[in-house]
């Protein structure tokens, strides 16, 4: 025997208790034994409370309420049934709501709806809808009888919530069900006590009936039907990947719905455990669907965690103080105090030091709890042993549970792992020795983000995503843009990866979308969608959006956008940028900004910084650490004034060359940048500074090779002119050094803490000499690698390679985040 029980949503509308009779004669026609449990219809059973609210309460608007009861009970009958039903059904129920309507009346005259009433009026809803949907079953030739569950379901006369007579209740079923082997199409919910009074089962009160049936009659299972897909790993509100668990025992099934899953009620469900009937969640609007089993065996090779699962508000107490310290009985003083109080506890923690005991509560009785707690302690807290008890609000606890993390080490190292890359401090921890749940309390905003971390860390490990956000679109940023479209299927399949950009803006513009800007279409949507673009409103949105594995990315050269990093990371975000500015500004600043990315446990990362997308700085951070000796750093590793030099040849002028150096996006936006020395200069002073020297600016001795005209142009195109009149310049040092056999070089070196940078005419023999395109070449000179010294060489700027660069820390720093 097979019990089902459908929930008000399931049928709500008549089209929806067709599909049900769909599903029912498929069992039927297999020959399947079973019997079916109904809700009121949906809103039904609050339509009752509120008429009766109104008549109790003297309004004698609950006659319009009590019309619309009969007439949507009326009309169901009308759409669903045949004129030979309909001339069974409609008298019946129209005699049922004549008394109805009488008892609403009564309760209008008297001025109360008394616990005993409501029983009795609530009654009518699951009466209702269990009469009228036999009837159609019969119609569709299923043979079927209408069962009201106060013939067989026994209770005390505590109504509202009745206990019940399981003795005599199995006994009735039995007797019932052996007399009746046709369908039984059962009321949920009511029951009756001695004397033939109507009572109900209270919260979950439907499935509290299928189970006393199923229980009553050894059924083999239980179908839930509802109208979600079972019961899923989260709430698929809060974590839009949310899955079905396929499968999950009893104790599980009550860890989630203590955390808010309310797919099912499990203390009802307590009968049916007790007899250990398995039970699935269906859906009913979806019947093909496995949904979820729940039984009494674990499965062995299931997740070790099935759910994650969170209570969205929560405050913390916390009774500390050196009178805790091996006093027996504070603990019980504690919580006694509580009790007496009425106040439930969420949540307990205490340390073995003993020094302090926390506890959550719903936020509403924390004030209470507190006062409560502080009467209690009043002669302790008199004198100092005991401090006033501290509330921390805006609290949210979330829970990872399974039954298998009982056997398993590392799960909360996973657990913490997750939360603390995406910066979610764990205020309070708790986990009973079960072992079949941990909790975390943590700040309320980060309640979502914590849910998908945690989500991704233990149910989706192979598949990630990443939020981006993207300051500055230009050469890099839009080059960047591209290879992150292309190579968004690959990465996805390939690597389990999902990167979207969800905010990004240029000067002028920003635009956020939260499920990821479409690439093909990012332009017009920035300029068309966008909103007037403030880096500071920019990052507060970042923070606000609070997305699990948020990465910041900046491709500007700005100042002002470098100025937040500290922030970001702070906000326990990672950075990647090509931007050399906030690295070679002052030491300390450079200092400030890896203690806090240390310290939040964030990546920040700029490798383009030097040689764009050329392993120099991991080289060089690869030698420190393993422990060798940096003796000289030398290269060129300005890409742009490589290109010139390398290109600058009798009958070519230098500001030509110079222009299609910019050209080829080798340039900063600001060419002179790169002529003045001054982005080689930032580049030596990160080198100097990954090998532990404090360098600064004014360390560095730069020789000027831009004539004052070009320094003091206004802007871009005026300095342009002013090269133009400096090519005879130009040439005349580059024909000197041809005349020797030598090619001219802007150099930088880095020998002991001494730095400088020079434009020098080298040898053919020189290893500079034979450089070509926009090649850097960085010559590490170090203890072990002195006689012949490590060399990293290639094309050292352009959009595809620097913006490579970028993309690959993306990739790292995503690895890293779970
Ligand atoms: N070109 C290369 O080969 C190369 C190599 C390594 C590093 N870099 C670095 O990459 C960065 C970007 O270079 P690019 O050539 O793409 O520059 P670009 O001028 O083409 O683009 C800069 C972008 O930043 C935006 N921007 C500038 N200031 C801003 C601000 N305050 N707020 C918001 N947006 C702002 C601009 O609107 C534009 O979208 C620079 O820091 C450069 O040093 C470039
Ligand atoms: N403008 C820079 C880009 C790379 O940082 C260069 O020419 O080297
Ligand atoms: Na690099």
């Amino acid at each position: 025997m097979k019990v089902l029980k459908f929930g008000g949503s399931s049928v709500a509308k008549p089209e929806r208790i067709r599909g049900i009779v769909d599903i029912l004669k498929g069992y039927y026609t297999k020959g399947e034994k079973f019997t079916v449990v109904f809700s009121a219809f949906g809103g039904v059973t609050d339509a009752l409370i509120e008429m009766s609210a109104l008549a109790a309460s003297g309004d004698e608007a609950y006659e319009a309420a009590f019309d619309a009861f009969r007439q949507r009970h009326i009309d169901a009958v009308e759409e669903l049934l045949k004129d030979e039903f309909r001339a069974v059904v409609l008298p019946e129920l129209e005699r049922s709501h004549e008394v109805l309507k009488n008892l609403l009346y009564g309760v209008f005259l008297v001025r109360e709806a008394s616990l005993r009433t409501m029983d009795y009026v609530l009654s009518f809803g699951e009466r209702n809808s269990a009469f009228i949907i036999a009837n159609v079953l019969r119609q569709s030739g299923i043979s079927a009888s209408y069962l009201d569950a106060r013939r067989v379901i026994k209770t005390d006369k505590a109504f509202g919530s009745a206990r019940v007579d399981f003795k005599l209740t199995y006994q009735k079923i039995r007797e019932h069900y052996a007399q009746h082997p046709d369908v039984q199409v059962v009321t949920g919910f009511v029951a009756s006590a001695k004397g033939g009074l109507t009572t109900t089962l209270g919260r979950g009160g439907s499935d509290y009936t299928a189970a006393l049936i199923a229980a009553g009659l050894d059924a083999s299972v239980i179908e839930i039907w509802t109208d979600v897909d079972g019961v899923l790993t989260a709430d698929p509100r809060k974590v839009k990947r949310a899955f079905t668990i396929p499968s999950m025992t009893y104790a599980e099934a009550m860890e989630m719905s203590h955390f808010g899953a309310k797919v099912i009620y499990p203390p009802t469900l307590q009968p049916a455990l007790l007899k250990k009937i398995p039970l699935y969640i269906k859906n009913t609007f979806n019947p093909s669907f496995e949904g979820t089993l729940i039984s009494d065996h674990a499965d062995p090779d299931g997740h070790a965690v099935k759910g994650i699962s969170s209570i969205s508000h929560v405050a913390l107490l916390t009774l500390s103080g050196s009178g805790l310290f091996g006093v027996p009985g504070i603990a019980g003083r504690l919580f006694s105090s509580l009790a007496a109080a009425g106040i439930n506890i969420i949540l307990i923690t205490q340390g073995s030091s003993e020094h302090s005991i926390s506890f959550a509560v719903q936020p509403a009785v924390a004030n209470k709890a507190r006062k409560r707690v502080e009467e209690e302690f009043e002669y302790e807290m008199s004198m100092k042993v005991i401090s006033p008890v501290k509330i921390e609000a805006d609290l949210s606890v979330v829970a990872i549970i399974g039954e298998n993390m009982r056997y398993q080490p590392g799960i909360s190292g996973r657990l913490f792992q997750a939360l603390g890359h995406n910066g979610i401090n764990a205020v309070a921890i708790a986990q009973g020795s079960s072992e079949l749940n941990v909790s975390v309390v943590i700040n309320r905003t980060d309640e979502a983000k914590a849910l998908n971390a945690l989500h991704e860390s233990f149910f989706l490990s192979d598949t990630k995503e990443l939020h981006l956000f993207m300051i500055g679109v230009g050469l890099i940023g839009s080059t960047l843009i591209e290879q992150i479209k292309n190579q968004g299927a690959y990465l996805k399949e390939k690597r389990g990866l999902e990167v979207r950009i969800v905010g990004m803006a240029n000067s002028r513009q920003m635009l956020f979308q939260e499920e990821g800007i479409d690439l093909d279409n990012w332009k017009a949507a920035l300029q068309e969608k966008g909103m007037d673009m403030d880096p500071a409103i920019f990052i507060g949105k970042m923070k606000e959006l609070n997305l699990s594995n948020t990465i910041f990315i900046d491709n500007t050269a700005s100042a002002k956008v470098a100025g937040f990093y500290e922030d970001i990371l702070n906000s326990s975000i990672s950075i990647s940028t090509p931007n050399k500015i906030a690295v070679s500004s002052g030491f300390a600043q450079y200092q400030r900004l890896k203690a806090i990315a240390a310290r939040r446990g964030v990546q920040f990362m700029y490798e383009t910084n030097v040689g764009a997308g050329l392993p120099v700085i991991s080289t060089l951070n690869d030698l420190i650490i393993s422990g060798d000796q940096i003796l000289k750093i030398e290269g060129v590793v300005s890409g742009s004034l490589s290109f010139i030099f390398n290109n600058f040849k009798a009958g070519t002028s230098f500001s030509e060359i110079v222009k299609q150096a910019q050209e080829l996006g080798y340039t900063e936006p600001d060419p002179r940048v790169d002529l003045n020395g001054l982005d080689v200069q930032r580049k030596l002073i990160i080198l100097a500074r990954e090998t532990g020297l404090p360098l600064e600016a004014e360390d560095v001795e730069i020789e000027n090779i831009l004539p004052t005209a070009c320094r003091e142009a206004d802007t871009v195109e005026t300095f342009f002119g002013a090269l133009a009149n400096s090519d005879p310049h130009f040439e005349q040092l580059r024909a000197e050094a041809e005349a020797e056999g030598k090619a001219l070089r802007m150099i930088a070196k880095l020998e002991g803490a001494k730095a400088t940078i020079g434009l020098e005419a080298v040898d053919s023999d020189h290893p500079f000499y034979n450089l070509s395109g926009s090649d850097n070449m960085i010559v590490f000179t170090t203890e072990r690698y002195k006689d012949r010294p490590l060399v990293v060489r290639g094309p050292g700027a352009g959009a595809a390679v620097t913006a490579a660069g970028v993309f690959a820390e993306i990739i790292t720093i995503g690895n890293y985040l779970s």
